[in-house]
């Protein structure tokens, strides 16, 4: 057996689980030691090289979480909060890095993610692009250097499959533009506009979600005021993106002490 680090892949013949799967059979940095579906899936006891429609990879999908972590050096989630937050304490228990890509998360679930943080490495990011972690830090400056007569909103659009929002993305942005603005995200948060709302709020941060098609993913801050308006502009066009940030989050995340981690101490940004 090679001594690359093991990669277990959560929720495998997901949109993101699929993708993680292709890249890391590919690559030549890391192996994948064990891939994961939820009990009852159909894919569970088969070749995963197989059940992508290609010849056999030598990994089976199991649905034992305990039995696949204790393989692993480290963990890739993309799959749903109530998982993740079984996973996070799962993952501290076998010493494995556990990158998570889930959004939709609750403070109740991040609660629980941070008390394995205690004693385990975790990267979680609602986005793992350059370019969208990039966009965060833009977005801090450009809030820094406006004062509240510029109104932000943060309009995110995804293909009609998903199932939370604002999307995470979203959530980035706005709390990096509250941070720039040296407000909490929770005291000037308008999501959800429906109805006779009323006038904008000063110095309110505003979301806006398009659920639509195939869409992967698209995010627009808007700095709006009299007479003129700045769009800071990501779209992803691949899911590869976001799987190749999480690839390079486990390979990061060994040896480093136990703690929460983001991209941007992924990225150095
Ligand atoms: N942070 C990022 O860069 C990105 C985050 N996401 C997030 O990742 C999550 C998944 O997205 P998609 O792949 O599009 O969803 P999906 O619905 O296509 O895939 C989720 C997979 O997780 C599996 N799953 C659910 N519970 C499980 C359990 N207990 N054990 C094992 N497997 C389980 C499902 O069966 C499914 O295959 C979402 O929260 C999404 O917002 C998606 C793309 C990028
Ligand atoms: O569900 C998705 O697809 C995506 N989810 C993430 C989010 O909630 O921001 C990241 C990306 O935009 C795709």
């Amino acid at each position: 057996m090679s001594d690359l680090p093991g990669i277990v892949i959560t929720g495998v013949s997901g949109r993101m689980g699929r993708m993680l799967v292709g890249l890391a059979l590919a690559s030549d940095k890391l192996r994948l030691a064990g891939c994961l579906e939820r009990a009852g899936h159909p894919w569970v006891g088969q070749d995963i090289g197989v059940c992508l429609g290609g010849q056999p990879a030598g990994v089976l999908v199991s649905d034992d979480p305990v039995e696949v972590f204790a393989k692993a050096q480290a963990v890739i989630d993309f799959t749903a909060p109530a998982a993740t937050v079984e996973f996070a304490a799962l993952a501290a228990q076998a010493r494995a890095v556990h990158v998570i890509g889930t959004t939709g998360l609750e403070a109740a679930d991040l609660e629980k993610i941070a008390a394995a943080a205690r004693h385990a490495t975790i990267i979680r990011a609602g986005n793992m692009s350059l370019g969208v972690n990039l966009l965060v830090q833009l977005t801090k400056k450009v809030a820094q250097a406006l004062d509240a007569d510029w109104d932000i909103e943060v309009i995110e659009a995804h293909h009609r499959h998903k199932v939370d929002a604002p999307s995470g993305t979203a959530l980035m942005l706005g709390e990096a533009a509250a941070e720039g603005r040296g407000v909490a995200l929770g005291d000037v948060s308008d999501r959800g506009r429906d109805g006779i709302t009323g006038a904008r709020e000063r110095g309110h941060i505003g979301f806006s979600a398009i659920r639509g098609g195939d869409i992967v993913g698209e995010h627009d801050v808007l700095f709006a005021t009299e007479g003129e308006r700045i769009v800071l502009r990501h779209l992803a066009t691949d899911r590869a993106v976001f799987a190749r940030g999480a690839l390079k989050a486990a390979l990061w995340g060994q040896g480093k002490k136990p703690g929460e981690y983001n991209m941007l101490d992924v990225l150095g940004l």
